[in-house]
């Protein structure tokens, strides 16, 4: 309604047949990525509201209507609630409410986008067991996986009983009654595991869902919108137009992983006695782990900062290598960007993402772990100069460009992604 009333404005009525409600799991690397999506519909004439709590709202763009539901810790989100657990209940309870209530105050017809990761669906098929003891494991539409190549909360579901209950088990039971599953990447990039899973659903690629600018640049739009942590873009990006092409090394974790302290001290140590300049993303809350004095020692050739417009930088000539927790996000815009990858998962889908980084796309070296499962300063040393410096670098930074180029195709006109995204719109459309 608030998208009539602004077309209105500007003397050019739209006539709206269909109503998208777009609802992301409220975090980050959630928002981003479907708040592009929804910018992509906006585009294409249809019309779009984006749902996020009321506690981030006041953090939102404006740039697509916005609505609010509550999912129980209005004023301090996720950090307010005893544990993850406890939030992801409230969010069952107070989020179906709130949504019940926003859809009845609508009054129209919404289809809320569902994103779906297939290696969860092999458990809900039982081709996958929990408590895997095989070494090898082999899966429909997936390389043949180690146990440490799962996300976590399978191979260490133990350890993540309320993640696991509603990402791996509660969210199948509706899912055979969608009419559309949308998944945020390419057909080019993952063929083997969407022709697998369009068997059992009406599934469909959309992505990446990443700024046109930064791909296919048909779009203006070059604003990724939400951060939850406001980049500090200038400084940041006048230190790095400073810097030689391929100089500078890309460290970031995303927006939600813990590293722990030791490792935080590995990583300090390697990029202070290398001769490498780099960029390094801490986060406020992880800054107390970081060994004193890094900052002033390192500062002649390194840029700490706690939290940058991470698409500008990948973007940027002077980086050579991304450091990375594998994040999807982080992975497509890597991918997308044509960046070489260190992977350092952490934890849940990250370590199937490096998995494919390192042996599918081959476009990154997975940093191998000690028994602690610390990724040592020698360890980091020999995949950055590996990439950087060595043969298999090459070959890496040729996969890159190559990845890159298929990634642009997918969402440019004609491409697979975009095809997808006509036919979403044209059969709702048509109801
Ligand atoms: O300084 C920074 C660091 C990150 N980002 C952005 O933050 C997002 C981070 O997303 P992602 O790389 O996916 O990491 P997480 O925030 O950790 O995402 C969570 O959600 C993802 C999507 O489900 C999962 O793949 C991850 O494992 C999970 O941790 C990306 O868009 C980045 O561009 C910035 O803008 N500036």
């Amino acid at each position: 309604m608030q998208h009539i009333d602004r077309e209105m404005e500007k003397g050019q009525q739209r006539a709206y047949r269909a109503h998208y409600l777009i609802l992301p799991y409220p975090d980050q690397g959630h928002i981003n990525p479907m708040l592009q999506f929804s910018k992509l519909l906006d585009h294409k004439g249809v019309k779009v509201t984006l749902v996020t709590t009321r506690f981030l709202c006041n953090t939102m763009p404006r740039r697509i209507p916005l609505e609010t539901i509550s999912y129980g810790y209005d004023e301090g989100g996720r950090a307010q609630a005893e544990s993850i657990d406890v939030y992801l209940e409230s969010l069952k309870k107070s989020g179906s409410q709130t949504l019940a209530e926003l859809l009845e105050k609508l009054s129209s017809s919404g289809l809320p986008s569902c994103v779906v990761d297939t290696i969860y669906c092999h458990v809900k098929n039982g081709l996958l067991k929990l408590l895997v003891v095989e070494s090898e494991i082999s899966l429909p539409g997936f390389p043949t996986l180690k146990p440490s190549d799962l996300p976590s909360f399978l191979y260490d579901f133990r350890s993540y009983l309320g993640a696991y209950k509603l990402v791996v088990v509660d969210q199948f039971p509706n899912v055979d009654k969608a009419d559309w599953v949308l998944c945020n990447t390419f057909y080019e990039l993952e063929g083997q595991a969407v022709d697998w899973t369009t068997k059992f659903w009406p599934m469909k690629t959309i992505g990446p869902t990443i700024p046109s600018q930064y791909l296919d640049k048909r779009l203006e739009d070059k604003d990724y919108g939400f951060n939850m942590f406001k980049p500090k873009s200038d400084v940041c990006m006048k230190w790095l137009n400073e810097q030689p092409k391929g100089s500078i090394v890309y460290v970031s974790f995303g927006s939600r992983a813990k590293i722990e302290a030791e490792q935080m001290e590995e990583l300090a140590f390697e990029l202070r006695s290398s001769k490498r300049k780099f960029l390094r993303v801490i986060r406020e809350s992880e800054a107390r782990k970081v060994p004193k004095g890094f900052v002033e020692e390192t500062s002649a050739k390194g840029f700490v900062i706690s939290w940058c417009p991470q698409l500008e930088v990948l973007a940027h000539e002077a980086v050579g290598c991304f450091i990375t927790h594998c994040g999807w996000n982080s992975t497509l815009e890597a991918l997308g960007l044509g960046v070489p990858m260190v992977a350092m998962p952490r934890w849940t889908d990250q370590n199937t993402n490096a998995k494919y980084i390192m042996d599918v796309w081959k476009i990154g070296i997975r940093a191998q772990v000690d028994e602690k499962g610390i990724v040592r300063q020698e360890e980091v040393e020999h995949c950055v100069s590996e990439i950087l410096e060595g043969e298999r670098g090459n070959e890496i930074q040729k996969n890159a460009i190559a990845l890159k180029e298929l990634a642009r195709k997918a969402v440019d006109e004609g491409g697979s992604s975009n095809k997808n995204i006509d036919e979403f719109i044209a059969t709702l459309v048509q109801r």
